[in-house]
């Protein structure tokens, strides 16, 4: 699940409360509405008609603008407590005998509604529940202030208890999301790369390409490179020292190119270099600044047969055209294996070998 997820997931949830919390007060507001006693009618109120009014208004507009964002819940749990603290004063004040009853059953409607809907909404719970709470105790003027305080002070002291917890787990999972989630990205950098040389894996080439292609409108190249004569390197010198040799010879094509050139491991001595948004002759001298350094780095190889005493590279070069990169690849492959032909330590151009065509065909079929 990402972050993005997360956020989504607690907004559904405070819409959620939202809706249940207008649902309850107009359940409310109408059972208040109810006849007091048999003789009774509808006793409807100035407070719960406002309360159902408002309540309805706003879930009309939740069901119809279901994708508006409504951060009105604090403002409306304050309206909403004023109008019951309204409400409960009213009606009080038509109660013929006074026990006490009248004045605990407001105030644990309110406490439920509360609690049920606002439990993670720690502002609005105190401002919907404050002016009921302020409204029963004044008009009960201490009469049964050991009862309402307790009822009080016992709600209040679950729901502290209730929100601490929650909150922990609500931090507990937001951090684990985010582990989570980095560690994703980890896995997934660490996938696109190659172990030993820390350059991009094939993978890690489609995803750059894939990327360049869809926002680099210029022109690019593919460079492949391949080491000369390496399984006698390793043959001769042993698979430790050939992988040294790897490492050293990444570093070195790294250093010879652009940042925002891509470097791959393309198989085992094969390297594949997308030079991005550069023409012909830079392409070119990129690629001779590989050959050289790779040679500077004078790394010992007396089994490089009439080439070098040192590792070298053969590369050959190609232009991508139209997005083919396969195309590419194959013209840069052929490029490379004339350029292998061609006594190693070379770079050849694709484009270069289609004009000599004619005056060396044999090279080119
Ligand atoms: N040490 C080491 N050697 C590897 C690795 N991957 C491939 N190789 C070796 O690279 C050598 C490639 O040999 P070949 O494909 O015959 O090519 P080459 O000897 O370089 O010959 P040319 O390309 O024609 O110059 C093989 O001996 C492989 O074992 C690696 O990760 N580490």
């Amino acid at each position: 699940m990402k972050l993005q997820t997360y956020e989504a997931l607690l907004h559904s949830k405070y819409r959620l409360a939202l809706l249940l919390f207008l649902f309850l007060n107009t359940a409310t507001s109408l059972f208040f509405m109810l006849p007091l006693g048999k003789a009774s009618s509808l006793s409807w109120s100035i407070p719960t008609l406002l309360i159902t009014f408002f309540s309805l208004i706003l879930l009309s507009w939740y069901f119809l603008k279901p994708k508006v964002e409504l951060p009105i819940l604090t403002v409306t749990a304050f309206i909403m407590g004023l109008l019951w603290a309204w409400q409960i004063a009213w009606r009080f004040s038509l109660v013929f005998y006074y026990d006490g009853s009248f004045l605990l059953i407001s105030l644990i409607s309110i406490f439920f509604i509360s609690a049920l809907t606002l439990s993670d909404y720690f502002v609005a719970f105190c401002l919907h529940t404050a002016p009921v709470t302020l409204t029963v105790l004044a008009l009960d003027d201490g009469e049964h202030l050991l009862v309402l305080l307790s009822t009080i002070a016992l709600t209040l002291i679950g729901f502290t208890l209730q929100h601490m917890m929650r909150r922990r787990s609500d931090r507990f999972t937001r951090r684990l999301v985010s582990q989570l989630y980095e560690e994703k990205e980890t896995y997934s950098d660490l996938s696109m790369l190659d172990p030993l040389t820390g350059l991009y894996n094939r993978r890690g080439l489609k995803n750059r390409l894939e990327n360049i292609l869809e926002n680099h409108a210029g022109s690019h190249f593919v460079l492949l490179l391949d080491i000369d004569h390496f399984k006698a390197y390793n043959d001769n010198y042993g698979h430790a020292m050939g992988d040294q040799a790897l490492a050293r010879v990444s570093v070195a094509i790294r250093d010879a190119v652009r940042s925002r050139d891509i470097v791959t491991r393309y198989g085992g001595e094969e390297f594949l270099v997308l030079l991005t948004n550069v023409n012909a002759s830079i392409a070119m001298k990129l690629a001779e600044r590989i050959r050289q350094y790779v040679l500077d780095l004078e790394i010992p190889h007396r089994f490089n047969e009439r080439v070098s005493t040192h590792v070298t590279v053969s590369a050959g070069i190609a232009a991508l055209y139209e997005d083919d990169f396969d195309q590419a690849l194959a013209n840069a492959d052929r490029a490379l294996y004339l350029a292998k032909n061609r006594g190693r330590n070379t770079i050849l151009a694709y484009e270069d070998l289609l004009h000599s065509e004619l005056s060396h065909p044999a090279d080119v079929i």
